[in-house]
């Protein structure tokens, strides 16, 4: 399986997903603003993967500003904000920079050079903690699934949206070694087909049977029995369990409801945002217009229509069945099951 990040002997590969399924090429990312431009065009995207490209972006930034002892912690700072500007949804995004912060602060007495190596050790301990991490949640959520079942899923939550092995995905690589997935069906996602594109194009590397559908077909899939589970990633969790996911989630959300198909959610605790109530509180981020008017550089739509272009929505916590984290799998109420994990503890 490809790698979504890569660092190796001090140099950040990111795998180009803007080009997959087509092209498997890497950029070579030796400044953090070529980091910023990457998770702005989402040539890096799911959330832990950004959280971890940004990691290492503010390690390039810092060894850039280290010639200048000075201002260096307000370099850093600039960098780290410049960071975190190229999207707001994803938390993991703010999560790994604060992280990364923190080391800075704890090793500032240091030497340049052992402060860098510290900031190092951190952002290939965050990369190397996500994929263990994935590997947890893929073990628990798979339990789920005692009999061989179908599942639908929406966008990528795969080794593509994370450091390795993903975590909606994760779950179904899990589930499908144990026999207990049989197919996927994948959402194709619009407007940038990260399901068409990134989900398929994982699922068939493994021979994991996936069948592509439209967005607009998840209701009748659902009507027809095709499928006995949702299972989706996320971007946010709030503390009353509300979810921020793909646009398109709450809509096969609802539907998971009113076809009595269980609807879950796999993410690791550095989704969670212990700051938040509730998802009203969670910023959606809006792209352009082309996104949604153009499809393989031709017009779709007649110039200068108008368009509405959220890359993500909130699902409620009533909609929510399980969520499946590294501690354990939290069911309703949220605000107790995530309370208890709020520290790292298991549930
Ligand atoms: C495992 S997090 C994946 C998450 O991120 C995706 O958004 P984007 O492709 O815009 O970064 C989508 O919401 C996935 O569920």
């Amino acid at each position: 399986m490809h790698t979504a990040v890569e660092w190796k002997e001090g140099r950040l590969r990111l795998l180009n997903q803007t080009l997959l399924p087509v092209q498997t090429e890497y950029i070579e990312c030796t400044d953090w603003q070529r980091v910023a431009t990457a998770i702005q065009r989402l040539e890096v995207r799911g959330a832990p993967a950004i959280g971890a490209a940004a990691a290492f972006g503010l390690l390039l930034g810092a060894m850039e500003v280290t010639h200048t002892p000075d201002d260096f912690a307000s370099k850093l700072f600039v960098i780290a904000e410049k960071l975190k500007a190229t999207r707001p949804t994803a938390v993991n995004l703010f999560w790994a920079i604060d992280r990364m912060l923190r080391v800075w602060e704890q090793n500032q007495a240091k030497e340049v050079p052992g402060l860098i190596q510290a900031m190092e050790q951190e952002a290939i301990q965050i990369a190397a903690e996500d994929v263990q991490v994935n590997r947890r949640i893929s073990v628990l959520g798979a339990q789920l699934f005692t009999a061989p079942a179908s599942v639908l899923t929406h966008c990528n939550a795969g080794a593509l949206a994370t450091v390795g092995f993903g975590t909606a995905l994760g779950v179904i690589r899990q589930a499908w070694s144990d026999g207990n997935i049989i197919r996927v069906f994948a959402d194709e996602t619009r407007p940038l087909l990260q399901g068409a594109r990134l989900t398929a194009w994982e699922l068939m590397q493994e021979s994991i049977p996936v069948t592509l559908i439209t967005d607009n077909m998840a209701g009748w899939v659902m009507k027809n029995n095709m499928v006995q589970a949702v299972i989706v990633g996320a971007d946010r969790i709030t503390l009353n369990g509300d979810v921020a996911n793909k646009i398109g989630t709450y809509s096969v959300a609802v539907l998971a409801k009113e076809h009595r198909i269980p609807f879950y959610v796999a993410a690791p605790l550095s989704t969670f945002d212990f700051t938040k109530q509730t998802g009203d509180e969670i910023p959606i981020e809006e792209r352009s217009a082309a996104e949604v008017t153009r499809l393989g550089g031709q017009p779709i739509a007649p110039a200068g229509v108008d368009v509405f272009n959220p890359a993500f929505d909130v699902t409620p916590n009533q909609l929510v069945t399980a969520i499946i984290t590294e501690y354990g799998i939290l069911r309703a109420p949220y605000d107790i099951s995530i309370a208890r994990i709020k520290k790292g503890g298991p549930e």
